[in-house]
């Protein structure tokens, strides 16, 4: 069997096509969407994953700033800033791009974004309404996988689902959001004992590694769905995932490549986290 490829790059333009429509209406409205991306150093990665952040919102008529930061920018500098951006009524969603620099708290600068306007869903209110399921905004990658499987037509109720990773913006949130669609849930890490035992015996993985190629057919059930969160930067410059794509894409039943598979839903899920800020103060302004 050769798995069906999720085309993460197609859901993600359909997904787009709908925000559209919507931030057209919001802006006849007069609340265009508003997005500010605030990037502090130079890291390469972070560089382009904020250009193609801009350039969804130009794409889709959100108004977007990109902050640039010195690398050697202060703590208190930085948090002025977000308190300035959350008073901001042009802005409706804050996200400031991981990874910070060694000398600035993460903590202390999410915690510094306004809820409403915590787009990338990292702030622990957000992170606790998650949890017990109430209204608010779920981080963008693990909220587009699942808008990925739900446009694929997979569902996951009822079924076992691996993920491996426990990070606060993949792994953890990933369990939180799959528990809610009814999937039975084994979250992985670097201490599993005999991680291949357990992962074969999911329905779906989901790969948050961050090691290239991690995951090979041993870990895979021959018909499991493999989902590769991995975003990895080898020495020549090209992106990897966590999955070995061209062995397992010969047992799996579906897969993700990368790029064009969840990193373009993640993207995708930011601009509707925006449009969703924006509907919010429009609503709550009537
Ligand atoms: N506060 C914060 N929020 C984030 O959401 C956040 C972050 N920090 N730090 C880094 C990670 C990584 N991330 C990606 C965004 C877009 C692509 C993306 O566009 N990928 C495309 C193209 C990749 C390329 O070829 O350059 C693809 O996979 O097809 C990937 C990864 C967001 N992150």
């Amino acid at each position: 069997m050769t798995a069906l490829i999720l085309d993460g790059k197609k859901i993600a333009n359909e997904l787009m096509a709908r925000l559209h429509k919507e931030i057209d209406s919001l802006i006849e409205s007069g609340a265009r969407p508003g997005l500010a991306v605030v990037l502090v150093g130079e890291d390469p990665a972070s560089q382009v994953y904020v250009r193609n952040k801009e350039k969804a919102c130009a794409d889709l008529g959100i108004h977007s700033v990109v902050h640039r930061l010195d690398s050697d920018t202060s703590q208190d500098k930085l948090i002025d800033l977000i308190r300035a951006l959350n008073e901001s009524s042009e802005i409706h969603g804050i996200l400031v791009q991981k990874p910070l620099p060694g000398h600035i708290d993460d903590k202390a600068v999410i915690g510094a974004i306004s809820a409403e306007k915590d787009v990338d869903g990292f702030h622990p209110i957000s992170v606790g309404n998650l949890l017990i399921g109430d209204e608010g905004f779920v981080p963008c990658t693990p909220a587009g996988v699942i808008e990925m499987m739900r446009s694929a037509g997979i569902s996951v109720d009822g079924k076992r689902v691996a993920v491996i990773g426990r990070s606060n913006i993949v792994g953890k949130p990933m369990a939180a959001l799959l528990i809610r669609e009814n999937a039975t849930v084994t979250v992985c890490h670097s201490k599993t004992a005999n991680l291949q035992e357990v992962t074969r015996e999911a329905d779906v993985i989901v790969a948050a590694i961050g090691r290239p190629n991690f995951v090979t057919p041993e870990y895979v059930k021959p018909g499991a769905v493999v989902i590769d969160v991995g975003v990895n930067r080898l020495p020549d410059g090209k992106l990897a995932g966590d999955v070995d794509f061209e062995a397992v894409k010969e047992i799996a039943s579906a897969i993700t490549p990368v790029p064009g598979g969840v990193g373009r839903m993640t993207i995708a899920m930011l601009m509707k986290n925006t449009v969703e800020a924006a509907r919010k103060t429009l609503e709550s302004s009537r």
